[in-house]
């Protein structure tokens, strides 16, 4: 049977990946936007805050089961920063090239590139569900200062896989899927959910 779940999320790229993820087990995804849900304030110091405030304030104006992600790249030389912030790095509106081009700027006076993606997925079943379904994910790399690859989105074009030489940009998206922090996260959370 499939099952309706809300995307707690406007974030165009993560809908795309969610929709590849979740196509072969059975939930008919629905972005919050189609339901005119706006977005959710993340006011938290961590991603598991975020997802749960997204997943429940999704749930609550629907009356639906919600699933929020909340993710960020986390660079060593940076102490972890962007991190829970990454999305506004460089202030609002938030803006992928903006965050890029800081992240670029900042990063050029440290040796040390290396990085990592973080994702929390929270699953809740209505808004007031005492049980939230929590799962992450970690995708390390390193950062480069050239853009490479089309695909994916915020700051793929300078995630770099050192193991394939490509940037998340230039994985084709189930290539993408199968290793990303999101891809990690969301195979665990179904399992928890079976
Ligand atoms: O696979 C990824 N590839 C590239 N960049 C990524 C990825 N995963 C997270 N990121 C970056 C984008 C954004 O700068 C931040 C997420 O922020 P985050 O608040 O979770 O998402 P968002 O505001 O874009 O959409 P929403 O909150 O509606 O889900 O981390
Ligand atoms: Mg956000």
């Amino acid at each position: 049977m499939t099952q309706r779940l809300i995307l707690a999320s406007n974030n165009a790229g993560k809908l795309k990946e969610f929709a590849q993820l979740l196509a072969p087990i059975g939930f008919e995804l629905h972005p919050q936007g189609e339901f005119d849900v706006p977005e959710a304030e993340e006011p938290f110091g961590t991603f598991v805050e975020n997802a749960l405030a997204k997943a429940r304030h999704a749930a609550r104006l629907t009356g639906l089961p919600a699933l929020a992600d909340d993710s960020g790249v986390c660079i060593d030389a940076f102490k972890g920063a962007p991190g829970v912030l990454s999305a506004r790095f460089a202030g609002e509106p938030k803006s992928d090239a903006r965050n890029n081009e800081k992240m670029v700027r900042e990063l050029a006076a440290h040796a040390d590139k290396s990085a990592y993606y973080y994702c929390v997925l929270v699953y809740v079943r209505h808004a007031d569900d005492p049980q939230p379904v929590i799962a992450d994910g970690v995708w390390r790399g390193c950062m480069i200062d050239m853009p490479r690859g089309a695909g994916g989105f915020g700051y793929d074009p300078y995630f770099l896989v050192p193991a394939l030489g490509k940037t998340a940009a230039e994985l084709a998206p189930s290539e993408k899927n199968a290793l990303s922090h999101r891809g990690q996260a969301l195979r665990a959370l179904v399992e928890k959910l079976k």
